[in-house]
């Protein structure tokens, strides 16, 4: 008997620590940087204080020198070198503020929310260029799953789906996607926090974990599963899942949706025990979808060979820049904010507590 343990790696919570900061600013004189060598302190250069130790041998001489190629392919002592987003982190942050409300309500009464109308179809090109840049310089890596077989934890490959953890390395190749990354983080948790719906869930801004996947067309899927099952018994504090897509092109209903399994009854009046919707939303460029990572069980439905519309394909043969490549693969970057009180995972009086009961997983 298979149990499903987890849909992705391990996640590694301190992967980035923001330094708390209260505006988000787009101006270029306060834009913060990457630190040198020491992704975990993205927001804080003058924090890292860790030196390049490797011992002199011929072998590491060639391990220091291509450590010194990769540290300059990320870092330029030039302040002019430091690439300027194309979107705006203000504009992101007053978006997220005026949808706080109803995100919070709909976080609480259906378990997620959704809104494809997010991003304008100019940035979610720009997200994606600079997923698909990510991709061509090798960060990626064959996406799995861990089931548990007994007391053994197993490793499943998902056919056709590769993933990356973006991190501050990567401003220099993707300004928006690191951009977009620290703005959520640095505006939901607090925004939600301040919502009387969400306001005991205490999101926590100060670290998280983050996957940029692809799945490439023509079968890849992902079986259901909820994002954090273990909860804090195994360590794991994240609470709210948050999803941006990035396919522009893509046409509703063929096939890529994530299919959620929510309550059948939505205003929770009579709750019926048994009574689960299906709710599929396709990965269409823009949109943005949140749910609870300990309760929402979810599976992405098998994505077709051919999902963009003939103007994107037909567009796509005169256009050969960086947007347009692999336009059939299915991008989407998830980011997984923690809460501060561990109370909250796994609720027993939540209304969701059952969802993961009713949904036969694997
Ligand atoms: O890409 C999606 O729509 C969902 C992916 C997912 O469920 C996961 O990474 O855990
Ligand atoms: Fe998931």
């Amino acid at each position: 008997m298979f149990r499903l343990v987890s849909s992705s790696t391990r996640p590694c919570l301190r992967r980035f620590r923001l330094r708390s900061v209260s505006s988000v600013s787009s101006d270029a004189s306060q834009r913060q940087v990457p630190c040198r060598r020491n992704t975990a302190s993205f927001f804080s250069a003058s924090s890292c204080t860790q030196q390049c130790r490797v011992p002199i041998t011929v072998r590491s001489v060639r391990a220091h020198q291509e450590h010194k190629r990769q540290d300059a392919r990320h870092f330029s002592s030039d302040a002019d070198d430091i690439p300027t987003p194309t979107i705006s982190a203000a504009q992101l942050q007053d978006t997220l503020l005026h949808l706080a409300p109803s995100i919070s309500h709909h976080l609480a009464t259906y378990g997620y929310y959704t809104t494809t109308n997010f991003l304008q179809s100019s940035s979610v090109s720009i997200l994606r260029s600079q997923a698909i840049t990510l991709r061509k310089q090798g960060r990626y890596e064959q996406s799995y799953s861990e089931k548990l077989e007994g007391h053994t934890i197993r490793r499943f490959d998902k056919r056709g789906v590769y993933a990356c953890e973006p991190d501050g390395r990567d401003y220099y190749t993707a300004p928006d996607l690191i951009t977009y990354i620290a703005t959520l983080l640095r505006t939901l948790p607090e925004a939600l926090n301040g919502e009387s719906f969400t306001k005991e869930m205490d999101l926590s801004p100060s670290s998280f974990n983050a996957k940029l996947a692809v799945s490439t067309a023509g079968g890849s899927r992902y079986p259901c599963h909820i994002d954090n099952p273990v909860g804090n018994d195994g360590g794991d504090v994240r609470k709210l899942t948050c999803i941006l897509y990035l396919n522009p092109g893509w046409v509703e209903g063929e096939g890529g949706e994530i299919r959620l399994f929510v309550k059948e009854d939505d205003g929770g009046h009579v709750e019926r025990k048994d009574a689960v919707k299906k709710v599929d939303l396709s990965p269409v460029g823009g949109r943005l979808l949140l749910f609870w990572s300990d309760e929402i069980p979810h599976e992405v439905l098998t994505t077709k060979s051919s999902v963009l519309s003939p103007q994107t394909i037909q567009e796509s043969e005169h256009d050969l820049s960086e947007s347009t490549y692999s336009e059939s693969d299915r991008y989407a970057l998830t980011v997984w904010i923690p809460t501060e009180n561990r109370g909250v995972l796994h609720d027993e009086r939540s209304k969701f507590v059952d969802l993961k009961d009713l949904v036969q997983f694997g």
